[in-house]
């Protein structure tokens, strides 16, 4: 018989995507520290594909269904595979919770990505707690707030753009993609408007984000939701150190060979390599992918480049074994632990909020190269608030050409505008290591969420 648990369950419903996972993991892993119990979900193609068992360290692991339990290849595009989510999610996400309710460990609260707003609905019908774990910045959420309230109209047509808790202006090429074009992401666009629909259900809302980075616009959400800064989420041991056994960063989503970026990394000097990734959903053109590579190779620093194996055939021809001595590509790295290498001295990026508060966490400066969704926002601040990048310039076909990158490189690696970013960098990542500390901003609300957690049980 299973031992009868004395402790708060929390079930964390992530969206399926590493961008997702990766801190509401490592968020999980904080809140079993603080003597939590938590059931971590994913799908059950994520389960199967990765060969995944019933728990991962700390963690206790679960399966829902998206509908697509051999692939979401098989769904196609963005759109049906989201449809499916939503059609399927509910009912499995319902099952899983009723087959807890009747054990020795209920589940007592729910941490839902709101992307999946009808996690929320799920758990309120079972009369559970609820936080929403918002993926994105606190200055992006608030804009997609205001479209949501219709305080910002889209599409943006009229700029620049004023929100307030907003420390710049915002010109188009600064918002979201989706406030800007809107009709190129019917589907995103609806799940990101959806996250909004029912959060007055939520009883709090946590973003992933630390207080001194974003304070003002995190005063002013705070004014119309109850909100609670629980970023950085990056692995203890890189930030207050307060949780043993945590050397990797989670769930990988594809076959990776850890050690092999890292032995090449202790190959080369402090500050001396450029590590190029642009996420895990990126697909760039071949134009944009040939303009990189030669871009890299012209900056003449040595580059560690992600390069997914969808993507891999857009690399040109003959690169990789011209450049053997300068580069490696890989088709996934541990990039929390890559970025922490002191032999990196730049993050070539196109400003995923993960990669972005990772790198501001572990003091790497950037050259970003946005594409889509919230990235430009983050660009805008990494580069105007934050100061710790430059955004490479498109030429008017919407091509970041290979003189306008290696200038970039050059401009973060060496030189003087590069001292000030790297100085900068060190600044945020002390803050980023405040916070996370014993009576730092995140760590004070997390205690405060865990509180109210165990007090649901
Ligand atoms: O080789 C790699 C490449 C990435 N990562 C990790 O994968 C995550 C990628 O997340 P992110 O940088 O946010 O990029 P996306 O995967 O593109 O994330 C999606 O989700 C984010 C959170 O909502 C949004 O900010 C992005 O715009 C959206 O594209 C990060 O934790 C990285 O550390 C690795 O571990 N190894």
């Amino acid at each position: 018989m299973e031992k009868m648990v004395n402790r708060s369950h929390v079930l964390v419903v992530p969206l399926p995507g590493a961008g997702h996972i990766n801190p509401m993991l490592q968020f999980s892993r904080r809140l079993v520290s603080k003597g939590l119990k938590v059931t971590f979900v994913i799908t059950e193609f994520i389960s199967k594909s990765r060969q995944l068992g019933s728990s991962i360290g700390s963690i206790q692991l679960d399966t829902i269904s998206d509908g697509y339990d051999d692939g979401f290849n098989q769904a196609g595009s963005r759109e049906p595979y989201l449809s499916s989510l939503h059609d399927v999610g509910p009912k499995t996400l319902s099952d899983l919770i009723k087959r807890y309710q009747t054990s020795s460990i209920p589940i007592h609260a729910v941490i839902y990505e709101p992307f999946l707003a009808w996690a929320l609905d799920v758990a309120k019908d079972f009369g559970l707690f609820a936080a929403a774990f918002f993926t994105h910045a606190c200055a992006v959420d608030y804009i997609f707030y205001n479209v949501y309230h219709e305080v910002l109209r889209v599409p943006v047509s009229s700029t620049p753009v004023l929100i307030e808790g907003l420390p710049l202006l915002l010109e188009l090429q600064d918002l979201p993609t989706f406030v800007v074009l809107p009709d190129s992401y019917p589907a995103n666009v609806k799940m990101t408007m959806s996250q909004f629909a029912n959060l007055d259900k939520a009883d709090w809302i946590l973003i992933n984000t630390f207080y001194k980075l974003e304070c003002e616009v995190v005063d002013t959400m705070s004014k119309v939701c109850p909100l609670l800064t629980i970023g950085p989420t990056i692995p203890s041991i890189y930030l207050d150190k307060s949780i043993e056994d945590e050397d990797d960063y989670g769930i990988s989503l594809c076959e990776i060979d850890a050690s092999l970026s890292i032995n090449w990394l202790s190959s080369k000097p402090t500050a001396s390599v450029v590590y190029v990734s642009f996420g895990s959903c990126a697909t760039l053109s071949s134009k944009q992918m040939e303009e990189i590579a030669w871009g890299l190779k012209r900056s003449n620093f040595h580059f560690l480049w992600v390069v997914m194996d969808s993507e891999k055939e857009k690399i040109p021809e003959g690169f990789v074994e011209e450049v053997e001595n300068k580069g490696l590509v890989v088709n996934w790295s541990p990039q929390v632990k890559v970025l922490a290498n002191e032999a990196v001295g730049c993050f070539f990026t196109h400003c995923g909020w993960n990669s972005t508060i990772e790198a501001l966490s572990l003091g790497v400066p950037m050259v970003t190269m946005p594409g889509w969704s919230d990235q430009q926002t983050n660009s805008k601040l990494v580069e105007d608030a934050w100061k710790v990048g430059v955004r490479a310039k498109v030429d008017e076909h919407g091509i970041v050409r290979r003189e306008e990158i290696a200038l970039c490189i050059k401009e973060v690696m060496e030189g003087d505008t590069g001292r000030e970013m790297k100085m900068n960098s060190k600044k945020w990542k002390e803050l980023a290591i405040e916070a996370a500390s014993e009576g730092g901003t995140s760590d004070t609300n997390i205690n405060e969420l865990v509180a109210m957690l165990r007090s649901t049980k």
